[in-house]
Formats: C-alpha cells, structure tokens, sequence
C-alpha cells in the first residue's frame, strides 16, 4: 500500500478536444448525424474508434452497474487494455470521473481528470491508462464497449504519487 500523502487531483470538464490524446467523447454535440428511417430517428453517426487487437479478438457489449463513489476520491493505480479500446456511456444519466493518462509508460506527470457530463460517455484508445469505473450517483448503469478473446489485456500500475479529489463538481 502506498502510505505518501495524496496530492489534490485538478477535474476539468470532458471535451472531445481535451480527452484527444486519450480517446474519444461519445456526444450528440458535435456529432455526424442524419435522419434515417424516413426521419423518424437521427442517427449519430460513428462516434468512436473501436479497438481490437491480439488472437481471435472479439468485440464484447456489456453492461456495468456501478456503486457510486463519494468525496474524497483517491486515486492509487491506473490501469491500461493494451489490446482494445473500452467504452463507457452511461444508460441512466450517471456522471463519472474521468482519471487518464497517455498510453506508453505510465508518466505520472501527464496524468488528467475530467468529469462528465449526464449525456457524456468516453472511449479510451487502445493501451491509455485510465482509473476502472469511477460512477458518481446510484445507480450508476453504463454500456460497455470493449475488447474480448486471447491474451492479456488489462495492465495495472500502482502510483507511486497517489492522488485525491478532495471535492467533485
Ligand atoms: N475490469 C473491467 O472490465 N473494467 C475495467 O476495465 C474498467 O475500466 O472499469
Ligand atoms: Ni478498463
């Protein structure tokens, strides 16, 4: 266990340009959309890109159900799925904490937080660290979009400089 003290986490708010070098924003805002279905439906169009790498890779659907997490929030590891991409949306309106770093070698230093917003989801890229599910109301229901089949794929990184959010927005 690490006993340093937590240093305060900065949250920014989630926007597609600042989750880039992360993923992608799942959003109608912004989004390539047109109507389909002799326009009874709008059809959001390609949000993310879907990851999926190693032997006999699949793509897998889920659902997570998640307890919600409360202030103060430390955050001691990281984690990364070097052979896929994973989804987040939430299904009822739930926001999340958002704790990511770049893929590559884990640099403490580049690590950044985001909340987002109830009509919000995130896709980390392929390898981007990122904190497991961090849902901020009960309940907290979210799709799940991510990579299944041989090999391993999920990587964990205890921090050697733990972080707290000491208050979420
Ligand atoms: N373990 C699992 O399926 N979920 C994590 O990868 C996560 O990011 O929540
Ligand atoms: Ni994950």
């Amino acid at each position: 266990m690490n006993a340093m003290t937590p240093l305060p986490l900065r949250i920014e708010p989630l926007t597609r340009e600042a989750f880039a070098p992360f993923g992608d924003v799942i959003e109608t805002a912004g989004a390539t959309a047109f109507p389909i279905n002799a326009g009874t439906t709008t059809r959001y169009h390609d949000l993310v890109q879907v990851e999926l790498a190693g032997e006999a890779p699949r793509t897998l659907v889920n659902l997570f159900e998640g307890k919600a997490w409360h202030a103060p929030v430390e955050i001691r590891m990281l984690e990364r799925h070097p052979l896929g991409s994973q989804a987040f949306y939430p299904v009822d309106g739930g926001r999340m904490l958002i704790v990511v770093a770049p893929p590559g070698e884990l640099d403490e230093s580049q690590i950044r937080a985001f909340i987002s917003a109830p009509d919000q989801g995130v896709n980390y890229a392929r390898g981007t660290w990122h904190h497991p599910l961090l849902c901020l109301q009960h309940p907290g229901r979210f799709l799940v979009v991510d990579r299944g089949g041989d090999g391993h794929n999920c990587d964990e990184q205890m921090l050697r400089q733990p972080l707290s959010a000491l208050n979420l927005p």
